[in-house]
């Protein structure tokens, strides 16, 4: 199958990349701060909050104050996690553009992050779906563990399908296929992904990869392949996982965006502006760039010649 033309990413690092970010709360001015860098640099979609509980998730506590500060791009969508009515009330109260509920295809998996059965959680998600609905406001729907489980390791494609189904016919307009602990490999990505194509259609299948096997850029030209035309990152690599140890964060934007404009896929999105943005976020939490294409370019995107390459290859 041939590549897409084009590619909507979906920007994590305000919410997946800081939720688990440690030591201690970080200042609503920078997530408000990142998150306008972010739409300056030609991004549609940013995930910029997540209405959750504060006791499990202590970095997005501020989720309401984030969306108040920021200074909204119009066509840009500033979307937020709701995992339950109440998250919902207070996304929508913000002003979210798009909610997302959070799933997964694995048991253990589920009870740790939201404390009940997939069974429940999906229960839980309908009248999410419903007052989203009445109010027309899109919701998008994750599916974690896709490619592995830190408690029960290898997750049959299947149950990926099952879940991602779920959520579809639920009304999710988009679902997100996350390999939550980064451990999947090309092959596996594309076998996870026909199963779950067979009862969702591509068009609205996103990749949601996390890197902690290095493995991301290699999964994402695989599931490209294959028609994948949605993809999630984080600039600088943003984010961790609280229940795998030394996993990392999402696969960075500005890798992701390196390679699809080698690829010739357009974005709209200014890798310039995204280098200096993760130079910039990385600065503010006193953290190593996760980018190898920020690293490789100094923060500044102007030194093609030292690496005989030029950013459009
Ligand atoms: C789902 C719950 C709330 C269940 O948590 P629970 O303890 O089972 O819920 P509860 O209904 O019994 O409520 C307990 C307390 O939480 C409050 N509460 C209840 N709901 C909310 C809410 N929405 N906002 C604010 N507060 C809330 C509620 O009011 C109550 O407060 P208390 O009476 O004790 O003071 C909890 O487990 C939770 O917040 N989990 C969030 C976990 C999380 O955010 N994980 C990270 C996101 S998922 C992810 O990163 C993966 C993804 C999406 O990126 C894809 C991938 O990479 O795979």
């Amino acid at each position: 199958m041939a590549f897409p033309d084009t590619v909507r990413l979906v920007e994590m690092s305000p919410r997946d990349g800081l939720q688990n970010e440690p030591g201690e709360v970080i200042a609503t001015a920078i997530k408000t701060g990142l998150i306008d860098r972010l739409a300056d640099c030609g991004l549609s979609h940013i995930e910029s909050a997540s209405f959750v509980s504060p006791k499990w998730v202590p970095q997005m506590a501020d989720a309401a104050e984030v969306l108040a500060g920021i200074n909204r791009k119009p066509g840009v969508c500033y979307s937020a996690l709701t995992p339950n009515l109440k998250g919902f009330e207070g996304a929508l109260a913000a002003g979210a553009n798009e909610v997302a509920v959070f799933g997964a295809a694995s048991e253990s998996f589920t009870k740790k992050n939201i404390n009940c059965t997939i069974a429940e959680s999906l229960e839980r998600f309908v009248p999410v779906v419903e007052k989203a609905r009445k109010h027309g406001i899109p919701v998008r729907g994750y599916v974690s563990t896709v490619l592995g489980c830190p408690y029960e390791g290898e997750i049959a494609p299947d149950k990926v399908a099952t879940v991602a189904k779920a959520l579809y016919d639920m009304g999710c307009h988009e679902i997100s296929l996350g390999d939550t602990i980064g451990v999947g490999t090309p092959l596996k990505a594309k076998r996870m992904l026909e199963a779950v194509a067979a009862h969702v259609p591509m068009a609205k299948l996103a990749a949601h990869f996390h890197d902690t096997y290095g493995q991301a850029l290699a999964n994402l030209y695989a599931v490209l392949e294959e028609g994948i035309s949605v993809i999630d990152a984080s600039v600088a690599g943003l984010g961790g996982c609280p229940y795998a140890n030394g996993a990392s964060g999402n696969v960075a934007s500005e890798d992701v965006l390196y390679l699809l404009n080698g690829l010739g896929i357009s974005t709209g999105v200014s890798l310039e502006k995204l280098v200096a943005t993760g130079h910039w976020i990385s600065q503010q939490l006193n953290r190593k760039n996760g980018s190898k294409v920020g690293l490789a370019t100094g923060g500044q995107c102007t030194t093609p010649k030292k690496l005989g390459v030029t950013h459009e290859q």
